[in-house]
């Protein structure tokens, strides 16, 4: 038996039709945060979308706890509603308030009904909205409305939490934000964030696994990245360790 809030990729592959998008992935990824650390095109975000039961593996799957993530109802209990996710873009009612969209996330994975009310409102405390819970999305700035989603994320309090480049398109202040927000659920989520932004990578530690063309090129910590390059941690470093590491493929 896996540890619980595991998340198994094993031998995944994702074609678009002839195209090979993810070849052969297989990770174990734990409690804590995985930054999934890659180019524009390496795989990330179909990674995230397998991961989160959006897309179907041509070959091989994805698991928590044993269950196959892939959208169907196994035993009467999907592995999808312990897995929180929060898409790059992602489609939201303009006219819905703040609360009632996270109500209704919560709803989607059927949080018991007393429990919607509770869940809620704490998902919009932790991330900084109880005092926009009443205001319409369309309201929202672009930072806030990231929040609403993440709360939406993590309405149900899921074991697996999703990111798909969380802080893109943030400014330095609503990203340092967002950095305290992952840290803080890190500690009992298995939390997975994609990006390509090495200031990720720097504010958020944890285990890095560096995609490129499909395939998992390298994985370790940012020490041990900027350690491929002979170079101290820090930004400097990271960049130097993540373009050796990106060079070793060539
Ligand atoms: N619907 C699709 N049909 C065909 N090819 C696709 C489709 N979606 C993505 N791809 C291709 O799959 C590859 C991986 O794309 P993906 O979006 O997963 O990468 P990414 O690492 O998330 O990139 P980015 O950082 O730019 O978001 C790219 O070459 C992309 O062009």
């Amino acid at each position: 038996m896996t540890a619980p809030g595991v998340l198994e990729v094993d031998d995944v592959t994702f074609t678009y039709g002839k195209k090979t998008v993810l070849s052969h992935v297989c990770l174990d990824l734990a409690v804590g945060v995985t930054v999934l650390l890659g180019r524009n095109g390496a795989g990330k975000t179909t990674l995230i979308r397998t991961l989160a039961g959006a897309a179907r593996p041509t070959a091989g799957q994805v698991r928590l706890a044993g269950s196959v993530v892939d959208g169907r109802v196994r035993r009467g209990r999907s592995a999808l509603r312990d897995i929180g996710w929060l898409p790059q873009a992602f489609g939201y009612p303009p006219h819905m308030t703040t609360r009632e969209f996270v109500t209704y996330a919560a709803w989607l994975k059927e949080v018991p009904a007393d429990r919607i009310g509770p869940r809620t409102a704490d998902a919009l405390d932790l991330v900084g909205l109880t005092e926009k819970a009443e205001q319409h999305l369309r309201a929202l700035s672009g930072g806030q409305l990231r929040r609403a989603g993440l709360a939406a994320a993590i309405a149900a309090d899921p074991a697996v939490l999703i990111l798909d480049e969380p802080t893109a398109g943030l400014d330095p202040e609503q990203r340092d934000g967002f950095h305290d927000l992952i840290r803080r659920l890190r500690a009992e989520k298995t939390v997975v964030v994609a990006t390509h932004l090495l200031e990720d990578v720097e504010a958020l530690a944890g285990r890095i696994v560096v995609l490129d063309a499909g395939a998992v090129l390298w994985t370790g910590t940012a020490e041990e990245l900027a350690g491929t390059a002979a170079a101290p941690p820090g930004l400097h470093g990271l960049r130097q360790g993540f373009q050796t590491v990106l060079g070793q493929d060539r």
